[in-house]
């Protein structure tokens, strides 16, 4: 008997978005099932216990939680099709601490961009700026960030990609002119299907934050 995989979910969200992809790119057939935060399901709540968060990976009936573990679960247990981390452990090492980067500087400062507004906001558009800068100089000419192999640090980043519109027009800057290696490098994913059939289209998810911003009052 095959596996049973189901992705617990939610559209707009970056880090479900890496699952997709890895799952994806592995060819492996799953069900997804879409969260309403505002109303989580009985089975995210026993699913995610602690964090109570999306995405959760159920495997044969086993949770996997936070993103970043699901897509290194999704490599090590579907391991005959293309990896998503290098074999050699040093490599394994440097992907992990750009992904691990990613996590910590990009989420919460982007959302500090479309979340506020006057000087707050342009004190955070100043720091994701920032804190793109490295991600920029560290992919250089690369294809991607492991190389020719798209992978990890890829996967961890390029979800935030269907985010750049919200983030551009709430902090009226332009990534192209920040950072136009990484957007020669988000084309680039786009270009794969496992990508481009798992971001949602950056117009939608702006319309998204725009009904957050008025749902938290922050218009
Ligand atoms: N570190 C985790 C973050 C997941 C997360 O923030 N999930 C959000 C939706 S996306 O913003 C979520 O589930 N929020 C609901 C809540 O926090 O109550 C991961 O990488 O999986």
């Amino acid at each position: 008997m095959g596996d049973d995989v189901v992705l617990l979910d939610f559209w707009p969200s970056p880090f479900g978005m890496r699952v997709r992809i890895a799952l994806k790119e592995k060819g492996i057939d799953y069900e997804s099932k879409e969260e309403n935060l505002s109303n989580k399901s009985s089975l995210l709540l026993k699913m995610n216990p602690v964090y109570k968060q999306i995405p959760v990976l159920i495997h044969n009936g086993k949770p996997v939680c936070e993103s970043l573990i699901i897509v290194q679960y999704i490599d090590e247990v579907w391991k005959d099709k293309t990896p998503l981390l290098p074999s050699d452990p040093y490599e394994r090492s440097h992907a992990r601490f750009w992904a691990d980067y990613v996590d910590k500087k990009i989420y919460s400062t982007g959302r500090l961009v479309w979340a506020t507004k006057g000087e707050v906001q342009e004190a955070a558009k100043k720091e994701v700026i920032d804190h793109f800068k490295p991600l920029e100089t560290e992919l250089g000419d690369k294809t991607f960030f492991g190389g020719d192999q798209f992978g990890l640090v890829d996967i961890a980043l390029i979800p935030f990609y269907s985010w750049f519109y919200a983030l551009e027009t709430c902090g009226n800057f332009s990534m192209i002119h920040e950072c136009p290696k990484l957007v020669g490098w988000a084309k680039r994913c786009m270009e794969r299907e496992s990508v481009s059939t798992s971001l949602p289209d950056q117009y939608k998810v702006y319309d998204f934050i725009l009904e957050l911003k008025k749902k938290l009052d922050l218009d």
